[in-house]
């Protein structure tokens, strides 16, 4: 039987590679809508995930921050559900065959730099 997470979230195909843990596409088999599904083992040595998850929760709401939708441990891993985004940064630059260009260069600072979830790590 396919395992459901959350009793909710269908897992799919792998979509990334994390420096802990590992990114998946899921679905919401209530609505229909994509996911991101993120995986940790529960006996690596050092867990991170939970962290993230409560970081997700602090920072919920504020621009560019993905919307946690459930954390929780099922089998042997613990497994945060959040927003499905677009295309990383690098996937854009490599669209643009490596090359920004001034404008959207400035652009990106200047959208960076107004993120108040970023302000507040400096
Ligand atoms: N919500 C998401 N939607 C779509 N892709 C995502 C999402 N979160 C992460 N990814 C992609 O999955 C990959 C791994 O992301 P992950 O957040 O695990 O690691 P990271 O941020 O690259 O590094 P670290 O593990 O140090 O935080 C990245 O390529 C990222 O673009």
């Amino acid at each position: 039987m396919e395992h459901i997470i959350g009793g909710k979230f269908k897992l799919g195909r792998k979509i990334g590679n994390g420096s802990f843990g590992e990114l998946y596409l899921g679905v919401n088999v209530q609505s229909g809508k994509e996911v991101a599904v993120k995986l940790e083992p529960v006996k690596t040595k050092h867990p991170q995930l939970h962290y993230e998850s409560k970081l997700y929760m602090l920072l919920q709401g504020g621009t560019g921050i993905p919307h946690l939708k459930w954390f929780g441990v099922e089998g042997e891993y613990s497994i945060m559900v959040i927003d499905l985004l677009g295309p990383s940064l690098e996937d854009l630059f490599n669209y643009c065959n490596r090359k920004f260009s001034l404008k959207t260069v400035l652009m990106l600072a200047d959208q960076l730099i107004s993120m108040p979830e970023v302000q507040c790590f400096w």
